[in-house]
């Protein structure tokens, strides 16, 4: 069952539409990923859920509460890109300060304190916050956001600028966790990251959403694996319909070598058969999947929306019905959605 529903948010900025449209559902125990290059919408999407700011339009219920309802603020934990803290406060002095504020009894928030700040292993606790490097500062904020014990928990660029040691921390936190049934939404620039780290994911660009699923069906959404099938045939030249790839032909003494891009096993299958029943051979198979940063890249250079990329069309504007009845295990680019409605 869905712990985090959002339905048709939108968010203007006087004219500007900073988000338009957004709807999906995250489980619990589940990394729910926000990706999208600089200005997509992400963070305006994660603070409207936040109760941070109000949406213009449209709905979410987090644990079963509007955003900023004071009952899901208890629920929720979040960590900002930026987390400014009392620089004149030690880590377990700030701590408590906000556990306090939550009401959580001084022995359970001292606990939690401590196991917490133990699995992020930060070491001098009573260190002025001033005084502590970047990355532990980061940790003095995620262990902030988890003090009142959340079921959701809503982290933006948790390891953003952080040494690969700090950030493999994170991750592996995250990881954690989730495992413990903790749900995450979990924004990041670091798409590595991002595919280590989340169950499914959403891209945003321009403020919609223009892909949405796993990683992998993402992935098979935006061609999946190729396979490149060479196959060596003499001078009567290549049996196989369809032209070779003139980068990739190899000219050698005998027979000339060409290449064949095809879409799965069986048409590699086709292809070797062919190719041996007119007395060539196949010399390699070689397969080449695209990285999700390679999948970000071609999605959000598209312009987003259906059309003119106007504010009503593509995604953006779906109707509040179109939204509710989307099921999440739907995993294709907003594209090809548009296209089967
Ligand atoms: N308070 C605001 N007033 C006006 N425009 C804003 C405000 N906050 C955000 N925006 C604009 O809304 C758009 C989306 O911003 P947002 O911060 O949500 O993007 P983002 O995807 O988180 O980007 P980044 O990866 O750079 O953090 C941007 O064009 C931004 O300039």
């Amino acid at each position: 069952m869905a712990i985090l529903e959002v339905d048709s948010l939108r968010k203007e900025y006087g004219g500007f539409t900073a988000v338009e449209g957004s709807s999906f559902a995250v489980e619990r125990g589940e990394v729910f990923g926000v990706v999208g290059p600089n200005g997509a919408g992400k963070t305006t999407t994660l603070k409207m859920l936040a109760g941070l700011i109000e949406p213009t339009a449209g709905a979410a219920v987090v644990a079963g509460h509007t955003p900023g309802e004071p009952a899901m603020q208890r629920r929720l934990g979040f960590l900002p890109e930026e987390s400014p803290l009392y620089e004149e406060m030690t880590a377990n002095g700030y701590l408590e300060f906000f556990a306090d504020l939550y009401d959580v009894p001084a022995e359970a928030a001292r606990e939690r304190i401590d196991r917490t700040l133990e699995r992020l292993d930060l070491e001098h606790r009573d260190r002025r916050l001033g005084n502590m490097s970047k990355g532990m500062k980061r940790k003095v904020a995620i262990a902030r956001a988890l003090v009142n014990d959340p079921d959701v928990l809503i982290f933006d660029e948790p390891a953003s600028g952080l040494d690969p040691l700090t950030t493999n921390y994170i991750i592996e936190f995250t990881r954690e966790l989730s495992d413990e049934e903790k749900t995450i939404l979990f924004s990041a620039h670091n798409l590595f990251h991002v595919e280590s780290v989340c169950d499914r994911i959403v891209i945003m660009n321009d403020g919609r959403i223009v892909a949405r699923g796993t990683v992998d069906e993402i992935r098979d959404a935006h061609g999946g694996t190729e396979y490149y099938v060479y196959a060596t045939v003499d001078a009567d030249g290549d049996p196989v319909a369809g032209e070779p790839i003139d980068d990739d032909r190899r000219d050698g003494d005998a027979a000339t070598e060409y290449c064949h891009v095809v879409g799965d096993m069986a048409a590699v299958e086709a292809v070797r058969e062919t190719v041996e029943g007119a007395g060539g051979r196949v010399t390699d198979i070689q397969t080449e999947t695209p990285s999700l940063e390679e999948i970000f890249l071609e999605v959000a250079s598209e312009p987003a929306g259906n059309g003119d990329g106007s504010a009503s069309d593509g995604p953006a504007g779906r109707t509040g019905t179109d939204a509710a009845e989307r099921t999440d295990d739907e995993a294709v680019t907003e594209d090809a959605a548009e296209a089967e409605t």
